[in-house]
């Protein structure tokens, strides 16, 4: 072992000096942005915290502007703050900024090349992109709607279950917003809706993904920072057998469930996929990874959008929008039925409220990197080739430039027009010109946009409706010692690619004895038979 120290630190240092011999030799004529005085050879990485980087990156942001530049170790790290700056950048110079740094253990090892997410920018990611685009588009998500009220109603049937047995102890709301999820994205992508949450496949499923955070955050493996230490042998990269067990197990769960999709009856993504022009030739666990991802991507993105939805709700719910979205949810929807999307043209408040949750805790705060080859200029400063370019969620959306005051506080009312003379609905109902054409913020820039928002936006403005339909929501268990019932904090979260709040059960106390007569009428959904929903969402082949 200390052969293998001492060769370790032989290597990081020749890298080292490597890295920054080669930045003296080519010095640019334009200044790098501005950013804290890094310390030599190791740059700025041990001014970063180790939790909660993204908020110590936006106080930084404050005192040295939008554009920033940190060397990981003379890796140069370009953060934006601004969704301005993010928007000239990702959005408009996309053809140069649409790269993803290289993440050794969580894409080449754990994931072998094949996460959508991290794949370079190339001919084969736009191959994967052109084979999933049909089945995301405007049109083909409006079509997933009665699968997400289907899933929705299961939704309050089993909140109001849990409620029901568990009283003042509250509900676990988390569970509940992931098997809707969950269900909704494993029935589009293969045929199967999931009943309980405990399934296997959710539970691998579940596992792939804390594994996919733990791996992918920097910092965790020295050979993300290293690359070149990936041409150790084996027994001096431990990291390695880690790797091959984390890709049999993804291996096998996407395999698995490609083949259920295949085998299913009913139509679903992985038939059309496979049909597909793109996939023709392709190995089958190439195509497994593809839809595997899609559903990785989808379901702890978007519950966890829900759980701030019930954070904001505790935190902040008093100040008056929830009280303003259940008079209008009742005006609109009265107290016979659930609200539907039918109903969505005349609820533009909880579209509102939709895309206040999203931007006051985007489901990642640091925000997903990209990775530029080529230099660039940028206010007058350099961008140098091998950038990564992060662009922080957590900064964007709170730009007052953009967003206007009290940007730390949760006011839907931020998103809404004041009075328009044209009224447009889009396919999928939304009311778009009773809303602020204000950056949609959370789901990236340019050509990484996220593929899944469509879907992603319509599941949140059904649960979130019927949720606020149904429920008077408070924090839940009470300490049976002082009698004070646990307290939410609105800050404390997880770190990880995804900014998973602190957990709690929450009251989730029915508004009326109408809310509990209309869900118990319409029932749960376990033993209705999806295949017509499905066969009804059928995207034609292009
Ligand atoms: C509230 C829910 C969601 C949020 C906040 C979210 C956010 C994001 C973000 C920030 C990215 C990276 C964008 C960038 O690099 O600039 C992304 C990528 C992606 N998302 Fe989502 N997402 C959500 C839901 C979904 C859903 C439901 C699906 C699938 C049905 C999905 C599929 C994907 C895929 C496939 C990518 C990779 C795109 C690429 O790298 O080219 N997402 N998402």
């Amino acid at each position: 072992m200390p052969g293998f120290v001492t060769c370790l630190l032989g290597a990081l240092s020749a890298i080292v000096i490597g890295r920054l011999v080669l930045s003296l030799i080519k010095r640019p004529s334009l200044p790098l942005p501005p950013g804290p005085k890094p310390a030599p050879l190791i740059g700025n990485i041990h001014q970063l915290p180790k939790t909660r980087q993204w908020l110590e990156l936006y106080h930084w942001s404050k005192k040295y502007g939008p554009v920033m530049h940190l060397s990981m170790a003379g890796q140069p790290l370009i953060v934006l703050s601004t969704h301005q700056a993010a928007h000239d950048l990702l959005s408009r110079r996309s053809s140069r900024y649409s790269d993803r740094p290289r993440m050794v253990m969580a894409g080449d090892l754990v994931t072998k090349g094949m996460h959508m997410l991290l794949r370079p920018y190339n001919d084969q990611y736009k191959l994967h992109q052109k084979m999933e685009a049909p089945l995301l588009t405007l049109r083909s998500a409006s079509k997933y709607r009665p699968l997400q009220d289907l899933e929705s109603q299961q939704l309050l049937w089993d909140v109001l279950g849990e409620w029901d047995k568990f009283g003042e102890k509250g509900v676990d709301f988390h569970h509940h917003f992931e098997r809707a999820m969950a269900s909704t994205i494993y029935c589009l992508n293969y045929g199967y809706r999931l009943q309980t949450g405990y399934e296997k496949e959710l539970l691998d499923g579940k596992r792939v993904q804390e594994e996919f955070s733990r791996t992918g955050q920097v910092g965790n493996y020295i050979v993300d920072t290293f690359p070149i230490l990936n041409h150790l042998p084996k027994f001096l990269a431990p990291w390695k057998k880690e790797g091959e067990e984390l890709f049999e197990l993804e291996r096998q769960l996407h395999v698995g469930n490609l083949k259920k999709g295949l085998n299913n009856g009913k139509w679903n993504f992985s038939k059309h996929m496979k049909d597909s022009p793109e996939a023709a030739g392709m190995p089958e666990i190439e195509l497994a990874f593809d839809l595997g991802i899609l559903a990785d991507a989808g379901l702890d993105t978007s519950t966890v959008a829900l759980d701030w939805f019930i954070i904001a709700w505790i935190t902040s719910g008093s100040a008056g929008w929830v009280k303003k979205a259940q008079q209008l949810l009742d005006e609109v929807v009265g107290k016979d039925r659930l609200p539907s999307f039918e109903d969505r043209p005349k609820l533009a408040y909880i579209d509102a409220i939709v895309n206040e949750t999203l931007r006051w805790r985007p489901v990642g705060a640091q925000g997903v990197p990209h990775f530029t080859k080529t230099e660039d200029e940028y206010m007058g400063y350099h961008i140098p080739a091998n950038s990564i370019v992060l662009p922080n969620a957590f900064a964007i959306t709170r730009d007052e430039t953009v967003f206007g005051e009290d940007v730390d506080n949760f006011i839907p009312e931020r998103w809404l027009t004041e009075d328009s003379d044209m009224e447009h609905i889009d396919i999928c109902g939304l009311n778009t010109s009773a809303l602020k054409d204000l950056p949609q913020t959370g789901f990236g820039f340019g050509r990484r946009i996220c593929t899944g928002r469509l879907i992603a936006r319509n599941q949140l403005f059904i649960e979130m409706a019927r949720m606020l339909w149904s429920f008077d929501v408070e924090a839940g268990v009470v300490d049976e010692a002082t009698g004070v019932r646990y307290k939410v904090n609105n800050m404390d979260c997880r770190d990880g690619f995804i900014t998973l709040p602190k957990l709690f059960r929450s009251v989730m106390r029915p508004r009326g004895q109408w809310v509990r007569d209309v869900i118990l009428k319409a029932g749960t959904t376990h033993n209705l038979d999806h295949s017509a929903i499905l066969e009804a969402a059928k995207i034609e082949k292009s």
